[in-house]
Order: C-alpha cells, then structure tokens, then sequence
C-alpha cells in the first residue's frame, strides 16, 4: 500500500507571502521531526535536496508591486522562488520520483502547481482553513500565501506570463476540503468559478470520509493526476499551534489521518498521487514542535502508512 515510487523532499522555505516571520524554518522543523527517517521506515525510497537558495526577507524590499490595480508584497521574489520551485517539481516527476514539498508558507505553491501541471492535466485538493483565492486586486493583506490557487489559474493580474505559465491544472478539479474562512470577494470568486468547495459544515454535516471521498471523484476525474496541497492550518489550532494564521473550529488528528488514508488508498487503486505539499508550519509559534510532528505523521499517512 506504500507508494509506488521513490519520494524526493524538497524544501521551499520562503516567508515572502506570509504576514509574519517564521514558516522560512519549517523545513527545518520537518526534517528534524523525522520526516526522512519515518518514510524509509516504511520502505520507501528517500532523497533530500538542498533547500531552494532564498535571500532572507529582510535583505529585500517588499515593494508593494503594483500589478495592475492590485498590491502584493514581495511579489518580484515570489516569482522567482516559484519558477525554481516549479522547475524541481516537474524535473521530479519526470524521473519517476514523486516530489514531497515543504513550505515555507502557501504561496510556493504556486511553483508546486506549475510544476505538476507542466505536462500533464492535473487536479488539486487544497486542504486549508482559508480559500487562498485572492487577486492583488482584491486581497485584503497583500500577502501572496493568499493568492496562489488565482496565480495557477491565472486569475486577475496574475493573467500576465509567466504566473500560470503553462500548467494544464484545470479549475474544475480543483477541490476544496474543510473551508471555514473566506474574504468577502473570495466568496463570491470561489462560488462563480468552476471548482468545488467543502467547507467544515459539510464536514460536521456528512462527516470527512464520505467528503473526502467525492473530493477524490472531483479532484480526479478525467484529469492524469493530482496535486494535494496540505495547509497545516486545516487542522484545529489546538493540533496544530504553529501557523500564522490559525483559525477555530478546524479539523481533529483523526479526521486529518483518515482523510489522508483515503488519499493514500485511491492511489493504491488508481494511481492518482502525483505531487504533494505540506506547508505554513512555523516554529516560532508551535509548542515542541508540534506542528512539525504533526505533519510528519499526516505525510506517512499520505504516502500509505497504516495501523495494521
Ligand atoms: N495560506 C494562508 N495561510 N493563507 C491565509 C490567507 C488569509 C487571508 N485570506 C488573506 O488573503 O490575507
Ligand atoms: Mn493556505
Ligand atoms: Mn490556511
């Protein structure tokens, strides 16, 4: 049930798109929790590549770019973390491997994304607190973490090259799971597009198995893979302290293993898995690491793990 190909980690840990400093340490905390050690332990081939190079915020200028109407901070940098990111991603994928990416905060995945949709058509399941579906034009922070599924899909001024450069991920596999805080122009974006949104009261309502399993459906049909991007605040703050922006109400442990066996069992099926994310971990704000422990764990049981 394990998977089926060798994994290659690859560390991303840029705070461009976050508010406050910090998510530039969670691939150290990953990597110190064991995420290496855990997936060998499970017979699965590892490699770990040098992080991506990124010049320390400070030494930047966040020169609120204006991109059309809009503000993002850090956005010239954001840019080039993402191509380098993308880059790693598909040449990954391209040698057989499946890439394992740790934030840093969301808005690598945008690199992500591009990468895995480079040629091939592709789905997402975006497991978060938040929509992550602002434009320059309509986010209330100018910070990207909460912009990167409208750059991948090219929404707003991220229409300009090279954003959504190439990638063939198509907005009607992109799939939400556990939504429960959402901008006002978020809203009326994430409800006139194509994709579909479970919030966390379709999970209190019909409970994470039966959603996650039509996130499958929809994240996977008629596409050649997916994508998983695994926001660490998708869990309840109490699991999960350390991340910048935590918000009440999220998932229990249990629902986030079960629905990343679920994730891990359709692949053992159907082979959907081509790429995964775990990021907005930030040590400064989690207790003992945590956080970090945390998504070791949720990263085994994404790549097959199991009790029995
Ligand atoms: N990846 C995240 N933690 N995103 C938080 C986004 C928060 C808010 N919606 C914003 O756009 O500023
Ligand atoms: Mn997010
Ligand atoms: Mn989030």
């Amino acid at each position: 049930m394990t998977l089926d190909r060798p994994v290659r980690i690859i560390g991303a840990p840029s705070d461009y798109g976050a508010n406050r400093r910090g998510v530039d340490m969670g691939p150290s905390a990953i990597r110190y929790a064991g995420l290496a050690e855990e997936l060998e332990a499970m017979g699965l081939e590892t490699t770990d590549e040098d992080d991506l190079p990124i010049p320390r915020a400070e030494t930047r200028d966040p020169d609120v770019e204006q991109l059309r109407s809009g503000n993002a901070k850090f956005l010239r940098e954001t840019r080039e973390v993402c191509e380098a990111l993308e880059a790693r991603v598909a040449d990954a994928i391209e040698a057989g491997m499946f890439p394992l990416v740790l934030g840093g905060d969301h808005s690598i995945a945008i690199g992500s994304l591009n990468g895995a949709g480079k040629n091939a058509d592709v789905g997402a399941i975006w497991f978060d607190a938040h929509g992550d579906f602002n434009t320059p034009e309509t986010s209330p922070s100018g910070n990207v973490h909460g912009m990167p599924l409208a750059a991948a899909l090219g929404r707003g001024a991220f229409a300009e090259e090279p954003w959504a450069s190439e990638n063939r991920l198509r907005e009607e596999n992109v799939v939400y799971v556990g939504l429960r805080s959402v901008d006002d122009h978020e809203r009326d974006a994430i409800n006139a597009s194509e994709m579909t949104a479970f919030t966390m009261s379709d999970i209190d309502e019909r409970g994470i198995g039966p959603v996650v399993e039509d996130a499958l459906d929809a994240a996977t049909a008629g596409v050649d893979g997916i994508h998983v991007s695994f926001d660490m605040d998708w869990l309840d703050p109490n699991e999960a302290p350390g991340v910048g922006t935590p918000v009440r109400g999220g998932s229990s442990y249990r629902e986030a293993h079960s629905a990343l066996e679920l994730v891990a069992e359709r692949h053992a099926s159907e082979g959907v898995l081509r790429s995964m994310e775990l990021v907005e971990v930030n040590p400064i704000l989690d207790s003992h690491n945590q956080t970090a422990d945390l998504a070791v764990e949720l990263a085994a049981s994404a790549l097959g793990k199991r009790i029995l």
